[in-house]
């Protein structure tokens, strides 16, 4: 049923500007009941591929545990890449947006409608599994102040307050396309961490936590990055989203602005067409390359995905439901804090890639965000993760063609730690990882 928005024409990001979108949303959060079970240390160190029972999952659900031993993991890739990087850039750019009840075209996959709020639904539990993944914080000092721009804050309030009273324009045209920085740069006063606040972050990062079967061909595998390797992934992210090809504001093709900002690593994905290209049609550049870094924790995120699904089921071989995958495409993207990208299907990757069910590979990394899901562009019928800084999402196999969106971001989630050592600003890193 329509009910009164329309999608956007373009083919991989869906709907934005859903009026009311916080009162309307009618997602069941997990209860606390059901939230990870962390493993001790001790366990993963000792154990190396030992199974226990969890108590993860929904209703009837049984989750399964297993451990893996802290040296089969990606460690500390590029740890020499968490220099500072410096830059005069001020990094904000024109950052307007749609007015909240805009209505959009629609066409193709992106053209089913909104249906009011129905009762909520719970999540299929069938089939989840955990899988523990120690974590790594070494040579990651704790302190407990974090630094940042007041300037640059007061800007984003600007931004926030003009989006909200819906007296900004939402045209796309050349002045959006300003190099955006995801780091603030000038430490001007401290936030003060509590040490409790510290403790737990570190407690978190020196804990296993599981890997999630979801559903067949979507795996979550939770704080996988260590705190060493997000700082390395912002610092590089920074580094080149602030030069050629970096971080920009989107729009579509009928002007409208995406609610984040853009860097397209490998191959350029225009979203005024939904095509990937060898250039940005706007200012001719070309995508910087895939650091090889990255590309390694892709690697190893696969393996140890098909590695869960061959545990959790005897008659699955862990290819069949999460295919290798080559990576050539990397779209991050930067959401602050009122960011967020409507449900759509990534549906602009070659034919053959998404037949095969090629997977994308999500790292999150600072503020957690809302992630929904689901076998139809309905929001009431969606499903929803948390999904936090230094967890890696896959969806390939038979959930590659789900809709899935990012509902909202959740404010000073990030771990206090990533933000001293970069200073992201206030809001999300999210890198998605293709093959065309
Ligand atoms: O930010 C996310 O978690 C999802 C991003 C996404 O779906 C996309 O870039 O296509
Ligand atoms: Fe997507």
């Amino acid at each position: 049923m329509n009910n009164g928005e329309g999608w956007s024409s373009g083919g991989r990001r869906g709907p934005r500007g859903r009026s009311n979108s916080k009162e309307t949303w009618q997602i069941v959060n997990r209860p606390k009941s059901e939230s990870p079970v962390t493993v001790d240390r001790s366990l993963d160190e000792s154990s190396g591929n030992r199974s226990s029972r969890g108590s993860r999952g929904r209703g009837r659900c049984r989750t399964v545990q297993v451990y893996v031993e802290k040296s089969s993991q990606v460690s500390n890739v590029g740890k020499a890449a968490q220099e500072e990087v410096k830059s005069q850039e001020d990094g904000l750019g024109s950052t307007k947006q749609p007015d909240e009840g805009a209505a959009f075209k629609c066409s193709g996959d992106n053209s089913d409608l909104l249906q009011p709020s129905a009762s909520p639904v719970s999540r299929e539990c069938e089939g989840r599994m955990s899988f523990g993944l120690a974590n790594r914080m070494e040579d990651v000092s704790l302190c407990g102040q974090v630094s940042m721009s007041s300037t640059s804050d007061k800007k984003v309030e600007d931004r926030d307050s003009a989006h909200k009273s819906g007296d900004v324009g939402n045209a796309w045209n050349e002045s959006n396309t300003r190099v955006f920085d995801i780091c603030l740069e000038k430490k001007v006063f401290c936030l003060k961490s509590s040490i409790l606040e510290l403790n737990r972050e570190k407690r978190r990062a020196t804990k296993g936590y599981p890997g999630i079967v979801i559903r067949p061909g979507m795996v979550l595998l939770k704080n996988y990055l260590s705190i060493n390797d997000q700082v390395m992934i912002v610092n590089k992210c920074r580094e080149l989203g602030l030069g050629e090809g970096g971080f920009y504001q989107p729009g579509y093709g009928d002007g409208a602005l995406l609610h984040l900002k853009m860097m397209c690593l490998g191959r350029n994905w225009d979203p005024q067409t939904s095509r990937y290209g060898d250039t940005r049609p706007h200012d001719g550049s070309v995508p910087p390359k895939i650091p090889f870094e990255f590309n390694q924790f892709v690697q190893k995120a696969i393996q140890d995905s098909q590695s869960l699904v061959a545990t959790s089921s005897k008659k699955t071989k862990g290819e069949d439901e999460i295919p290798c995958m080559s990576p050539d495409i990397c779209i991050a993207n930067f959401y602050t804090s009122t960011g967020r990208l409507g449900l759509h299907k990534d549906k602009d990757e070659s034919a053959n890639s998404i037949q095969k069910g090629l997977p994308v590979v999500s790292f999150s990394i600072g503020d957690s965000a809302e992630f929904v899901y689901g076998d139809q562009r309905d929001y009431d019928k969606a499903e929803m993760e948390v999904l936090e800084s230094g967890d890696v999402l896959l969806f390939g196999g038979k959930s590659r063609n789900i809709f899935h969106g990012v509902r909202s971001i959740l404010k000073d989630t990030a771990p206090k730690v990533l933000v001293q050592e970069t200073n992201l600003r206030p809001g999300r890193l999210n890198l998605t990882f293709r093959q065309y």
